[in-house]
């Protein structure tokens, strides 16, 4: 029987009598590859499925296919920064989406789901919006969110930075609830053709409920998808030595500008203490960030503090609190202090409004005399400069700095070479 030449996939399914592995799979496009029963590119050894409902949105299929798949081109790499995430509008009604969405998350809150379900569902989703919503008023900008506003300016910059650098990547953000979701964005990089992932949630210090509740939304989207990317991820950096760097020139710069004051006080994001007992690494990260920063600072140990905030609920969290600790630094002498918080990369509601001022109240309130927040790295050039480094040392080996037709000649070189050595 006289079948057509296919390709080596098509002539595999339909059991076709020419030889499936007579075209290496990985072969630069070939003239004599012909349309089979589903249609084949000529060229270019695509197999394009016409159905565009098997590409989309969650369609009925199990799994979302790949739409346009091309042996001969170039993995293309993509690093993608995420945050936790922010409502889309300081409304009540955005507020109690995106405080569904979060603290729906089990990594988030460990308690028992039918409990969890009943108190949040029953009672926090009917107070916490509308106050939080207040809170978020007094943050907003005209451009949207302050944690969304410089996620996007991260992206940018690392974007433009990692280019200069000679890296062809692209570069985009997400974020873990609401607005742009990881899976939209997941399926934005698959149609550029991404099929290598770095995956950089901008928390330094891991924490089950940030690190890893990342890593869940990703693997669950993976479970959705046909052909995976290649991935990498980063859990933690929180003695990343650029990282501690960017942190230091940050304190120093502000130093310069203002002088020091009696205290530089670390506070950190905090989480339920159970969480520490139970093992999670983060209250030892944050200490260690906190050491290797002063360290760098030639500060002395009683020049500085670690210290957490942002309490939810009635449970012990990681002490010592913030609040509690601002309220009684000026009986005990320390009438001037600057706050850093070196696990917000970008500031948010949690530092603009809770440390810049809530806290500084509290301080002033108690007797305080001088209170300076320090802002967050967000999109500056030490902080960019410094995850460029950390991006490019975990992209090592995906060669990001060869163009698609270098690769086609390496390759092609190669298979010469090879093929030299066979004969
Ligand atoms: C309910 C428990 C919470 C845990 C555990 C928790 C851990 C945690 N969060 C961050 C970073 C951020 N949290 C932010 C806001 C925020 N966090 C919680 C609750 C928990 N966080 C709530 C309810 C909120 C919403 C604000 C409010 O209603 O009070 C933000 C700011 C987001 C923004 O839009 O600006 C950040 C960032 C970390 C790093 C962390 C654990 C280490
Ligand atoms: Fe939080
Ligand atoms: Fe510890």
């Amino acid at each position: 029987m006289n079948w057509p030449k296919q390709s080596p996939h098509l002539s595999a399914y339909f059991k076709s009598p020419v030889d499936p592995y007579q075209i290496q799979c990985d072969d630069p496009p070939k003239s004599n590859l012909r349309g089979g029963l589903l249609r084949n590119d000529r060229n270019n050894h695509h197999l394009i499925l016409k159905n565009p409902l098997k590409y989309g949105p969650r369609s009925w299929m199990k799994y979302i296919n790949t739409p346009h798949y091309d042996h001969s081109s170039q993995a293309k790499v993509g690093v993608l920064i995420t945050n936790l995430g922010t409502p889309d509008e300081a409304t009540k009604p955005a507020l109690r989406r995106y405080l569904k969405e979060f603290l729906a998350d089990p990594r988030v809150v460990e308690v028992p789901r039918l409990i969890w379900w009943m108190v949040l569902n029953l009672v926090i989703l009917n107070i916490r919006p509308a106050r939080s919503a207040k809170a978020y008023q007094t943050v907003w900008t005209d451009e949207g969110s302050p944690l969304m506003i410089h996620t996007q300016h991260q992206a940018q910059a690392l974007s433009d930075h990692l280019k200069e650098l000679g890296h062809n990547v692209i570069v985009k953000y997400a974020m873990r609830y609401g607005n742009p979701s990881i899976t939209n964005t997941l399926d934005e990089m698959a149609a550029e053709g991404v099929q290598r992932l770095l995956v950089l949630p901008l928390y330094p210090q891991y924490c089950g409920a940030t690190s890893a509740s990342t890593f869940d939304a990703i693997a669950s989207d993976f479970t959705q998808r046909r052909w995976i990317p290649e991935l990498r991820f980063v859990t933690h950096y929180h003695d990343d030595a650029a990282y501690i760097d960017a942190c230091a020139e940050k304190i120093k710069a502000h130093w310069e500008d203002h002088g020091k004051a009696n205290k530089l006080l670390f506070s950190y994001h905090g989480i339920p203490k159970r969480y520490l007992t139970n093992g999670d690494p983060y209250h030892c990260e944050c200490y260690k960030t906190s050491r290797l920063i002063a360290e760098q600072l030639n500060l002395d140990e009683d020049e500085y503090m670690t210290t957490f905030q942002s309490r939810f609920g009635r449970e012990e969290w990681l002490k010592p609190y913030t609040d509690e600790t601002l309220k009684s630094f000026p009986s005990a002498g320390v009438h001037s202090v600057q706050v850093f918080c070196p696990g917000f990369s970008a500031d948010c509601l949690e530092t603009i409004e809770e440390i810049g001022e809530e806290n500084r109240e509290y301080f002033m309130e108690a007797g305080g005399k001088r209170y300076e927040y320090i802002t967050a790295l967000n999109a500056e050039v030490g902080h960019i400069h410094a995850l460029s480094q950390l991006i490019e040392r975990n992209l090592s080996g995906w060669n990001t700095k060869t163009t698609a037709t270098e690769n086609a000649q390496q390759l092609t070189q190669q298979r010469a070479k090879a093929m030299g050595a066979a004969q």
